[in-house]
C-alpha cells in the first residue's frame, strides 16, 4: 500500500550530508530514505557518531542537506528561501532539547506563548488548554524557570514545543538531563501528546527505556538506517542494540 502524501510528516529522499571536504570530509549520512508518518512517535537510536543528530537536523531544516531532499509536510526544504526556511521551522516545527532553553525571566505561559508572540500569532484557547492539562503544568503556569523542577522545565519546553499544533516536534536527547522519573513523565506526556492530540513525535535516543515509549524506533549505523522496529520494548530493543554490536 502506498502513503499519500498528506500522511507523512517528514521524508527523506536520497539523503546525503557531508561535513568538511578534501581529506578531512565526513560522510555523515549515506543516501538516507525514511518516512515518518504522522500521528505515529518514532525514536531514533544508534552508537554515537552514527548520525543520528545530522539525520534529526536535516529533518528539521537547521541543517542543511548535501544531496537528496528533505519534506515537511508538503514543502520541500531545498526550495526554500531563508524567511520562508525560518518561518516554516517557527510555525510548523517543535523543538524539545536536552537543555531545556526556556527564557529565565519569563513566566512558565509567557514561555510556551513566547513562540507564538514572536510571530504575532494567536494561540487556540481550546488546543493550549488542552496541552497545558494533558501536561499536568496548570498549576505552574505563574512560575518562573527557576522556581520549577527539571522535570517540570521540560514539561514547559514540551508545551512550547506543542502550542502552535506543529506538524512535527523533535527532540534531541529531550531526557538526557533529567532523572528517571522526569524521563518517564516527559516520556509519557510526549506519548499523550501523540495518543491524544494527534501529534507526530521524532526524538534522538540513548536510552532503550525511552525508545519504549515509541511506535517505531529507526537504528542508524555509520549513517544508514540498518534497522527498524515496530511497536519496541526496552528489552526488544537492548536485545537489537547486541546483535548489532557484533
Ligand atoms: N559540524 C560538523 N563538522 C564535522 N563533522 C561533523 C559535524 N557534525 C557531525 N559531524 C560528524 O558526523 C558524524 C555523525 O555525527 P552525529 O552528531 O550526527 O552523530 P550522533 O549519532 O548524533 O552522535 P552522538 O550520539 O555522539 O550525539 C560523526 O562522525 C561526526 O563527527
Amino acid at each position: 500500500m502506498t502513503t499519500t502524501t498528506t500522511q507523512i510528516a517528514a521524508r527523506a529522499v536520497d539523503l546525503v550530508k557531508t561535513y568538511g571536504s578534501g581529506s578531512t570530509t565526513v560522510q555523515a549520512l549515506n543516501a538516507v530514505n525514511v518516512e515518518l508518518v504522522r500521528g505515529e512517535f518514532t525514536a531514533i537510536m544508534g552508537p554515537s557518531g552514527s548520525g543520528k543528530s545530522t539525520l534529526m537536523h536535516c529533518l528539521a531544516g537547521l541543517d542543511s542537506v548535501s544531496s537528496g531532499s528533505v519534506s515537511i509536510g508538503d514543502a520541500e526544504l531545498s526550495g526554500l528561501s531563508d524567511n520562508k526556511m525560518t518561518a516554516l521551522r517557527r510555525d510548523r516545527i517543535g523543538f524539545v532539547f536536552q537543555s531545556f532553553n526556556l527564557v529565565p525571566t519569563l513566566t512558565a505561559l509567557e514561555n510556551i506563548t513566547l513562540p507564538m508572540d514572536l510571530a504575532g500569532r494567536k494561540p487556540d484557547k481550546e488546543w493550549l488548554d488542552n496541552v497545558i492539562d494533558t501536561l499536568g503544568i496548570r498549576d505552574r503556569l505563574g512560575h518562573r524557570p527557576s522556581e520549577l523542577s527539571g522535570g517540570q522545565q521540560q514539561r514547559v519546553a514540551c508545551a512550547r514545543a506543542l502550542a502552535s499544533q506543529p506538524d512535527i516536534v523533535f527532540g534531541d536527547e529531550p531526557t538526557g538531563n533529567l532523572d528517571s522519573r522526569s524521563s518517564a513523565e516527559v516520556l509519557g506526556i510526549l506519548r499523550s501528546s501523540v495518543d491524544r492530540l494527534g501529534q507526530t513525535v521524532v526524538v534522538v535516543t540513548h536510552d532503550p527505556r525511552a525508545a519504549a515509549y515509541a511506535d517505531r524506533v529507526l537504528f542508524l549505523a555509520d549513517g544508514d538506517i540498518v534497522n527498524e522496529m515496530r511497536d519496541p520494548t526496552e528489552a526488544r530493543v537492548l536485545d537489537l542494540m547486541k546483535t548489532m554490536e557484533d
